[in-house]
């Protein structure tokens, strides 16, 4: 069965319909990509399956149980997290807190075990500490775990922003244009770390992306909107030499 199962999904805003008849499979581990020209709605998308946007018709399924209705929290706690295309840290918190506030969310001890300080608090609050501090080594972030979210350079913002959508244990994790406001090395980069996160916690990544280089480079299967539809689907080599993708986004050049 499939992790994700997106079948005839639309949206309309007033007249507009944004996303029309969206079908989407993607199995465990799959690192996919979605791709398309500004506007052609993309984010829409990760917003209807992150639950932010109701969509008007079609469904979603995670692991064969449908997500429609459910709010966002909700939908993380079934194992979907998200970056989002305008950075949206917790800026005045440091780093490290920016992870544990993530880790909280799932927290085993309550509020009261907090109040009252219960064992559980504590054994808690140590195993968030250091599973916080794993996840800032592997994103190359552990020199700067005291240091303000709004102090990083937007590279390193950027990862953290996807160090803490890991922080939630994800199955499905949805990157909105991580490498966004990256240089070239950066996002080479970040590419290795993307292969490196779905290898080691199991995952299934879909991603957003207008830097070819990454997306070519990372994603094992792609899905290419225009104007709110598919218009092709494939593996790299086949997007890339795909005549309605050259036409709708990529150029001559690519091809
Ligand atoms: N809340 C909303 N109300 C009205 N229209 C919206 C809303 N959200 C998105 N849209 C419209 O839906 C369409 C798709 O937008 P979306 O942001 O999903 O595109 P996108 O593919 O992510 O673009 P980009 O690559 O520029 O981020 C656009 O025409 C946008 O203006």
């Amino acid at each position: 069965m499939a992790l994700l199962s997106v079948s005839d999904l639309s949206i309309s805003f007033g007249g507009l319909r944004a996303v029309s008849n969206l079908n989407l499979e993607l199995n465990k581990n799959d690192l996919a990509g979605l791709i398309g020209p500004n506007g052609a709605g993309k984010t829409t998308a990760f917003n209807m399956l992150t639950g932010v946007y109701l969509p008007t018709e079609g469904d979603i399924k995670l692991d064969g149980k449908s997500l429609l209705g459910l709010k966002p929290y909700q939908i993380n706690h079934c194992g979907v997290a998200r970056t989002f295309q305008n950075i949206r840290l917790f800026g005045d918190l440091s780093v490290i807190d920016n992870l544990k506030i993530a880790y909280h969310s799932h927290a085993k001890y309550g509020v009261w075990g907090a109040i009252c300080r219960l064992p559980g608090f504590y054994s808690g609050e140590k195993e968030m500490y250091e599973k916080s501090m794993e996840l800032l080594k592997i994103f190359k972030l552990e020199h700067k775990w005291e240091e303000l979210a709004n102090n990083l350079p937007y590279g390193e913002q950027r990862r953290l922003e996807i160090a803490r959508a890991m922080a939630t244990q994800p199955r499905l994790l949805l990157l909105d244009e991580p490498a966004a406001g990256m240089n070239p090395q950066e996002t080479h980069e970040l590419m290795e770390m993307i292969h490196w996160i779905r290898d080691q916690f199991d995952l299934t990544i879909l991603l957003i992306e207008h830097d070819m280089s990454l997306v070519m480079g990372v994603c094992e299967k792609i899905y290419v909107l225009d104007y709110g539809q598919i218009i092709a689907q494939g593996t790299p080599e086949e997007i890339k030499n795909n005549r309605r993708v050259i036409e709708a986004y990529l150029g001559e050049e690519a091809s």
